[in-house]
């Protein structure tokens, strides 16, 4: 079981030797949800280092999944797995105190609902003892959140837009990543949507170091050479890196 100290403090990059850490963090929207347990420990053992728990609202994204009851009691199945919750909700502020009592350790919320009060959801969801994630969607251009890249521990590029799982890649967000990692060499950087064996170098290469892949591994026969294989193609990006 992964610990939940996932601190690398944002310690990290080319100048600081080992210093961004890959993460692979499966998405179990297209898993079977009605073995949320099973299907959550069968990707920590096949080497997943977090889940990616894709929460909708039904009104910021055309989708609805689950909240904070469902995240609650895989918490207490999972005492000890790192949590990151991807809310694409309306209303972010609505849901830190229950997220925060699931024992949510990342809350990444998306910025566009919510530009003029970034700050403030940031300053709670630190409060409510969680790390803080700021996603950006596709149409989202990274000035949106330059002047909030201090007050987060992660930045989220979307990678489709948000709402379904199995959609197509969007190469064309590679640029937003590249632009984050020159002026953020110790950042935390995540890609989320499309991202699996085909597309993975694209991310890799632009310098993202959290993947969320969500059908890519939940429709593989074989989890733990796909986490393997995504992990083995970040670190090498890394690696060269820092040669
Ligand atoms: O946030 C999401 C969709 O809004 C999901 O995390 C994402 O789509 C992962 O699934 P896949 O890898 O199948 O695209
Ligand atoms: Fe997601």
């Amino acid at each position: 079981m992964v610990s939940r100290l996932f601190n690398n403090n944002n310690m990290n990059n080319c100048a600081a030797g080992q210093a961004i850490k890959c993460r692979i963090g499966p998405s179990i929207l297209n898993a079977d949800l009605s073995q949320l347990y099973q299907e959550s420990q069968r990707l920590l053992d096949n080497g997943a280092d977090y889940l990616h728990l894709d929460v909708m609202d039904g009104h910021f994204v055309p989708n609805l999944t689950f909240g904070h009851p469902i995240v609650k009691c895989l918490r207490t199945k999972l005492p000890n797995a790192f949590f990151e919750t991807h809310m694409m909700v309306s209303n972010p502020e609505q849901w830190i105190e229950p997220m925060g009592e699931a024992n949510v350790d990342l809350y990444t919320f998306h910025i566009e609902p919510v530009l003029s009060d970034v700050l403030k959801v940031c300053r709670k969801v630190k409060e409510a003892g969680m790390k803080v994630g700021l996603a950006l969607k596709p149409g989202t251009g990274i000035e949106a959140v330059r002047q909030y890249i201090d007050h987060a521990d992660m930045i989220l590029i979307m990678t489709v837009e948000p709402g379904f799982g199995g959609q197509k890649f969007m190469q064309d967000m590679m640029p937003k990543v590249q632009w984050l990692r020159q002026n953020y060499p110790f950042l935390d950087i995540e890609v989320d949507g499309g991202v699996g064996l085909n597309t993975i170098n694209a991310c890799a290469e632009a310098g993202a170091n959290m993947i969320v892949s969500g059908t890519a591994i939940i429709n593989s026969k074989d989890q733990r050479s796909v986490i393997a294989s995504l992990r083995e193609t970040v670190e090498s990006s890394i690696h060269k890196c820092n040669v």
